[in-house]
C-alpha cells in the first residue's frame, strides 16, 4: 500500500471519455436507455450474461464479459467479473506510465465506467420461500467488487451503483460529448462505497442474528446504515441542517400538509410509542406537546376520549399532535379542528373527515400504517463521540399479564376500577419524561407532572395542573416512573385523595413509603420495573 497522500498525483481533472463501460446490473430496468446513450457517444458496450442479453434484444452492439476474460462464467455466476482483465481495467491508473505498460503487456483494454446493481439481498432476507442456503446465492461477490474497484479508481472510472443515477448520467455523457466531469465521477464514487456499505451490513446484521441470543443481541460493532429518506428544511432550530435516514414512512403516510420537520418527526415518534400501548383498547386519544401528553383518555367514543384527553390541559394543546387509536370520525375531529392542532394521525379517516381537516393548509395530516411493535431496530441516539443502543421499552403487557407480575405492597387491595386505573396510567407515565409523576381515574389523566429534575416538583406540578382545570384528585391513582425515594411523594399525593398509586419499588425507604401508604388507606402495587424516559 502506498503512503497516504491527500490527492492523487496529476489527477486529470478534465472529464473521462467512456470508451468502454461495464455492464452488469441485476436490475434490468432502465439499463437499455443508459447503453443507448454510451453506444451513441462511441462507448463500446461489455457486459455479463443476462444484461448482454438484454442489450442484445435492444439491438446494441456487445462485447461479452467471457471474451474480455476469456474464462467462462463459473459456478453458477458466483465468478463472472472476479478476473484480472475486468480488475486491472478498472484500477489501472491512467496517469501511471507503468500501470499502462502492465495493461499492455498484459493485453488488457482499460474500462472507463461500471453500471452495476447487486442480487437484492436485502430483499431476499425477508422471504420466507428461501432456506439458508439458498439466501447465499443472494450475496453477491463480483458486483461490489467491482462498485469499490471503480470508485477507488474515480480519477480515471466512473461508477453507477443504482438505477435512479442514470438520468444524471446521461444528462453529463449529453452535456460533456460522452465524458463525465470529475466532481460526477467523485459523487457517483461516494455513493457506490454507500451502497456497498449498505449492502454488506444486511449481510452482517443477518448473520449475526442468525445465532444471537438474549445476552448477546447488541453486534459488536453496531451497524446500522440506513439510506437518506429525505432532506429536512432544517433541524431542532433554523440554523442546524437536518435529515431523515431510514423507512419512517412505513409507519405513517403523510396525507396533507407541509413536509414533516425535525422536530414534528420526534413528535410523531413520541406519538406512535404512546398509542401502542393502547391498540387493544376501547376508543383512545392522546394528546402530546414537545414529546409528553398533555392529556390521554379512554372512553366510550373517540369524541369523549378527546374531550376527557384535552379536559386534563386545556392551555398546551394548541400547535400539538393528536393520535387516536381508531378511525377518526366527523364528531371528534369537529372537536380537534376547534383549536390549531398542528399533527393529527390516525389508523383511519371517516368520509369527509379529510376534507374538513384539510382545510387548515399548514397542519400535517397522516394514517399510521405501521406500529412500532413490528419495527425489529433498536433504539439509537447519538453523544459526544458515540451512539448509545439499546432495546426499546416494550410494549406493557394486558392487564391481567400485569398483575400476575406486580406486587400489592398494603394492606388495602386495588379495587377493579383501580387495577384499571393503575394500568392506564403506568402505561402513560413511561412516556412522559422524567421525572414524571401522573394522576388518573376512570381511564383519563387528570394531572400530568413531566421532566422535572425533582420528583415532588414533578409532584407539585400534576397536582397543580389538575387544580387549574379544575379536576378533583379525589379517589385518583397516582403513577410514578421511578420509586418513590421518601414517604413524603406519597404523602403530599395522599393530602389529595388519592386511593391507589403504582410505582416501581425499590428504595431503600421502601418500607416508610409503604408505612405512610398504610396509614392513608392507599392501596399501592409496586411493578419492579422503571420506566425512565430520558
Ligand atoms: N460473480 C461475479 O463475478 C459477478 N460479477 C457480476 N455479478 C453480478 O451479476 C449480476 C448481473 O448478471 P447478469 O448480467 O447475468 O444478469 C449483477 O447483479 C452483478 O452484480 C456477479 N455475481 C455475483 O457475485
Amino acid at each position: 500500500m502506498p503512503s497516504p497522500t491527500t490527492d492523487a498525483p496529476n489527477a486529470p481533472e478534465s472529464p473521462v471519455r467512456i470508451r468502454r463501460a461495464l455492464l452488469s446490473v441485476y436490475d434490468k430496468d432502465g439499463v437499455v436507455p443508459l447503453a443507448k446513450a454510451l453506444h451513441t457517444h462511441g462507448a463500446e458496450l461489455v457486459s455479463t450474461g443476462g444484461t448482454a442479453q438484454a442489450l442484445r434484444d435492444a439491438d446494441l452492439p456487445v462485447t461479452d464479459v467471457t471474451d474480455v476474460t476469456g474464462a467462462p462464467e463459473m459456478l453458477d455466476g458466483r465468478v463472472k467479473t472476479l478476473h484480472p482483465a475486468i480488475h486491472a481495467g478498472l484500477l489501472a491508473r491512467r496517469d501511471e506510465a507503468s500501470d499502462l505498460d502492465e495493461l499492455k503487456a498484459q493485453g488488457i483494454a482499460p474500462i472507463d465506467l461500471v453500471v452495476g446493481s447487486l442480487y437484492p439481498f436485502q430483499q431476499a432476507r425477508h422471504r420466507s420461500d428461501l432456506s439458508p442456503k439458498e439466501l447465499l446465492e443472494y450475496i453477491d461477490i463480483g458486483g461490489p467488487t467491482m462498485l469499490r474497484a471503480a470508485a477507488k479508481n474515480y480519477h480515471h472510472v466512473g461508477v453507477v451503483s443504482n438505477t435512479d443515477q442514470y438520468e444524471e448520467v446521461v444528462q453529463a455523457l449529453n452535456d460533456h460529448d460522452g465524458a463525465l466531469p470529475l466532481p460526477l465521477r467523485r459523487t457517483l464514487a461516494g455513493r457506490a462505497f454507500a451502497a456497498t456499505a449498505s449492502y454488506d451490513t444486511a449481510i452482517a446484521n443477518y448473520l449475526g442474528s442468525v445465532d444471537s441470543d438474549a445476552d448477546d443481541a447488541l453486534p459488536s460493532p453496531y451497524i446500522a446504515v440506513e439510506g437518506k429518506a429525505q432532506d429536512l428544511r432544517y433541524g431542532e432550530n433554523p440554523h442546524q441542517r437536518a435529515a431523515l435516514y431510514g423507512t419512517p414512512f412505513s409507519f405513517v403516510k403523510p396525507l396533507h400538509g407541509k413536509a414533516l420537520s425535525y422536530n414534528n418527526m420526534i413528535d410523531v415518534h413520541a406519538a406512535l410509542a404512546l398509542i401502542d400501548e393502547f391498540r387493544d383498547d376501547g376508543p383512545t386519544c392522546a394528546i402530546l406537546k414537545h414529546t409528553n401528553p398533555t392529556g390521554v383518555a379512554t372512553a366510550d367514543t373517540l369524541l369523549h376520549a378527546y374531550e376527557r384527553a384535552f379536559a386534563t390541559d386545556t392551555k398546551s394543546p394548541f400547535g400539538g399532535i393528536v393520535i387516536v387509536n381508531q378511525a377518526l370520525d366527523r364528531a371528534t375531529a369537529e372537536a380537534i379542528n376547534s383549536i390549531y392542532t398542528e399533527v393529527i394521525i390516525a389508523p383511519e379517516y371517516e368520509e369527509g373527515v379529510l376534507d374538513l381537516l384539510k382545510e387548515k393548509k399548514k397542519r400535517r395530516l397522516l394514517r399510521q400504517t405501521g406500529s412500532l411493535r413490528e419495527d425489529p431496530r433498536h433504539q439509537v441516539r447519538s453523544v459526544a463521540g458515540g451512539l448509545l443502543v439499546q432495546d426499546r421499552n416494550p410494549v406493557s403487557a394486558p392487564l391481567n399479564e400485569s398483575r400476575a407480575a406486580w406486587s400489592v405492597v398494603t394492606d388495602a387491595e386495588p379495587t377493579a376500577a383501580m387495577w384499571g386505573d393503575m394500568h392506564f396510567a403506568w402505561r402513560v407515565v413511561k412516556h412522559v419524561k422524567s421525572n414524571a409523576i401522573l394522576y388518573v381515574r376512570d381511564g383519563r389523566t387528570l394531572g400530568i407532572g413531566a421532566g422535572q429534575m425533582s420528583r415532588v416538583d414533578a409532584s407539585e406540578l400534576a397536582v397543580r395542573k389538575a387544580a387549574e382545570e379544575d379536576l378533583s384528585l379525589d379517589g385518583a391513582v397516582v403513577a410514578s416512573d421511578a420509586f418513590f425515594p421518601f414517604a413524603d411523594g406519597l404523602e403530599a399525593a395522599a393530602e389529595h385523595g388519592i386511593t391507589g398509586a403504582i410505582q416501581p419499588g425499590g428504595s431503600i425507604r421502601d418500607d416508610e413509603v409503604i408505612a405512610a401508604a398504610n396509614a392513608h388507606d392507599i392501596a399501592m402495587v409496586c411493578t419492579g420495573t422503571r420506566h425512565f424516559c430520558h
